[in-house]
């Protein structure tokens, strides 16, 4: 996934309200480019629009101003705070899916999902079904999901949430490291250390009213003197 030299997600001035005379806008002029090798916490007070933001970057809602482009975006993968799956299935045969949607032998799937769960912590749920996974876990097994589908882009709903200090620390380096493997990764967090976490931060606060557009382009949080391709 690293010759994805041209993915991005352009968002310029964008805004929205969900109200029909449009006066009450969520944010408004909010310009930002999004690439891999980025983590991108978006941040902001309950109801300010975190969501509905993922929502836009997705290409599920249009907003009611400016322009959203998507450049070699691929797969778009949303991981929610309380994911669906099959209540069913196992846990393995959540991740082993997409590599049998590619063609792969399902034996080959099983390992290649195995490993997955290794990484994130949940191999001992291997077999369990889906339906007896905690909300942390349902969680991490959609993110290790959003790996073996190679996501191109990759919007998660407060991954953290749910977790104790180390599982929480395991997850963000995985969306570091999937961003680092070329997925546009944006993150909506309360939890502080998942913002610190992330490599630049998208504060909804800053795009609330006129007076403040455009002033908080891609803040660096921590600068990581990446690359950007
Ligand atoms: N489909 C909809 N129709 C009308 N209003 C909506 C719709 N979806 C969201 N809203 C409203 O828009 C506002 C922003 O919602 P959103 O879920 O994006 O906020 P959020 O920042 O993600 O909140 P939280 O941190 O609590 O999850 C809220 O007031 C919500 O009630």
């Amino acid at each position: 996934m690293n010759d994805h030299a041209a993915r991005r997600v352009t968002l310029t001035d964008v805004g929205h309200s969900f109200d029909a005379t449009g006066r009450d806008m969520l944010f408004r002029h909010l310009t930002v480019t999004l690439r891999p090798k980025h983590v991108y916490a978006l941040t902001g007070p309950s109801g300010s629009g975190k969501s509905t933001l993922l929502s836009i970057i997705a290409g599920w809602t249009k907003p009611v101003a400016g322009v959203v482009e998507r450049f070699d975006c691929g797969r778009v993968c949303w991981v929610l705070q309380n994911p669906h799956g099959v209540a069913r299935r196992s846990a393995v045969d959540h991740v082993a899916l997409p590599f049998i949607a590619r063609g792969e032998r399902r034996r080959d799937a099983q390992s290649r999902a195995m490993e997955l769960l290794r990484a994130f912590g949940l191999e001992s749920l291997a077999f369990k079904p889906f339906r007896d996974l905690s909300g942390g876990e349902a969680q991490r097994l959609m993110l290790a999901r959003g790996v073996a589908s190679r996501a191109g882009l990759l919007l998660v709903d407060e991954p953290t949430a749910q977790l104790d200090l180390n599982t929480a620390a395991t997850v963000n380096e995985h969306l570091h490291s999937l961003s680092m493997s070329g997925s546009i990764v944006v993150v909506a967090t309360h939890d502080p250390r998942t913002r610190d976490a992330c490599t630049d931060l998208i504060d909804l606060r800053d795009w609330q009213d006129e007076t403040s557009a455009n002033t908080s382009v891609n803040k660096e949080v921590r600068d990581d003197e990446r690359q950007t391709p």
